[in-house]
């Protein structure tokens, strides 16, 4: 792909829809050329047709199912070959409202693949050019319930508190080499990621944002410098808090002994 843009090209996982397909239109707008990855092809190519015209920007379609080892390796030669990205949003996303005992344990592990193997790999294979830059962004969308794990189905929470604790690491490696990390935690968004979780209700009850509002505010957070970003969580200051609490616990956990209240002699 040739680059005609200043931005660079942002790759974007999970652009046929939803969330992905907002950071697109956002993106393309803010003066990106794009990569579009998804499975759905047609949706896709419908998507980057009406940016092209409304943006002028050069966008490609990637077809890619991010759950199989084999789709992976496609977007990670194409992120290997292309210098011109500057930009990587791992978006694409499964959850489930299914407890442990009700979910199936084969989808369980393709949730890994997609939500942790997929994201995981897509970084690794984008952040050595961006460190050789001393610049590039990545964006990886997590979820309020990383963090309020009871919700939803367990795997589906721990892939996403995995994509927060990466996060973190992922400052601490890359911020100094000049790359930008973010880690975005939605809440409840309207979308069909809730058909695909089995609680098509919640696409519109009165907890649930919708996904304009929801990049748009993840976009504000990225230019205002923020790490983390909750866009539903109205008290910013909680999140300092509870962030510097457990920066605070670290140097505690530090101790050759087991602590008096276990009795070891
Ligand atoms: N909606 C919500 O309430 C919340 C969503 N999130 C997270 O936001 C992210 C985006 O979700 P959202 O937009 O809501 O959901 P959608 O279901 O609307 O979109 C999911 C996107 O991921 C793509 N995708 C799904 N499976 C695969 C796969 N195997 N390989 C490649 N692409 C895939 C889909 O495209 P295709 O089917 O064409 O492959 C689609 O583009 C996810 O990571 C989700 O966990 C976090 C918190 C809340
Ligand atoms: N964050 C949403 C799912 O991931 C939710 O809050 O339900």
């Amino acid at each position: 792909m040739t680059n005609t843009s200043p931005k660079g090209v942002a790759l974007i996982t999970g652009a046929s829809t939803g969330i992905g397909a907002i950071y697109a239109d956002r993106l393309a707008k803010r003066g990106y050329d794009l990569i579009l990855v998804a499975r759905n092809k047609d949706r896709l190519d419908t998507l980057a047709a009406r940016l092209r015209l409304e943006t002028g920007r050069q966008i490609t379609t990637l077809q890619a199912d991010l759950s199989d080892k084999a789709g992976i390796a496609k977007v990670e030669a194409v992120i290997h070959k292309d210098p011109s990205i500057t930009m990587l949003v791992n978006n694409a996303g499964v959850g489930s409202v299914a407890s442990i005992l009700q979910a199936n344990v084969d989808k369980m592990e393709a949730m890994i693949e997609l939500n942790i193997t997929a994201l995981t790999r897509l970084t690794y294979a984008a952040a050595p050019a961006f460190v050789e830059r001393g610049a590039g962004t990545i964006i990886n969308i997590s979820s309020v319930v990383g963090i309020a794990v009871e919700a939803l189905n367990g795997v589906y929470s721990a892939s996403k508190s995995y994509v927060l604790s990466f996060g973190h690491s992922l400052q601490k490696d890359l911020a100094e080499k000049g790359v930008r990390v973010q880690t975005v935690l939605p809440g409840a968004t309207a979308t069909e990621f809730w058909d695909v979780a089995g609680y098509a209700p919640q696409k519109s009850s009165e907890i649930t944002m919708r996904a304009e509002d929801l990049v748009d505010a993840a976009l504000a957070g990225l230019d205002a410098g923020e790490t983390v970003t909750i866009p539903g969580l109205h008290e910013g200051e909680a999140w300092t808090r509870w962030e510097q609490e457990r920066r605070d616990l670290a140097p505690k956990f530090r101790n050759p002994k087991p602590a008096a209240r276990y009795h070891v002699a």
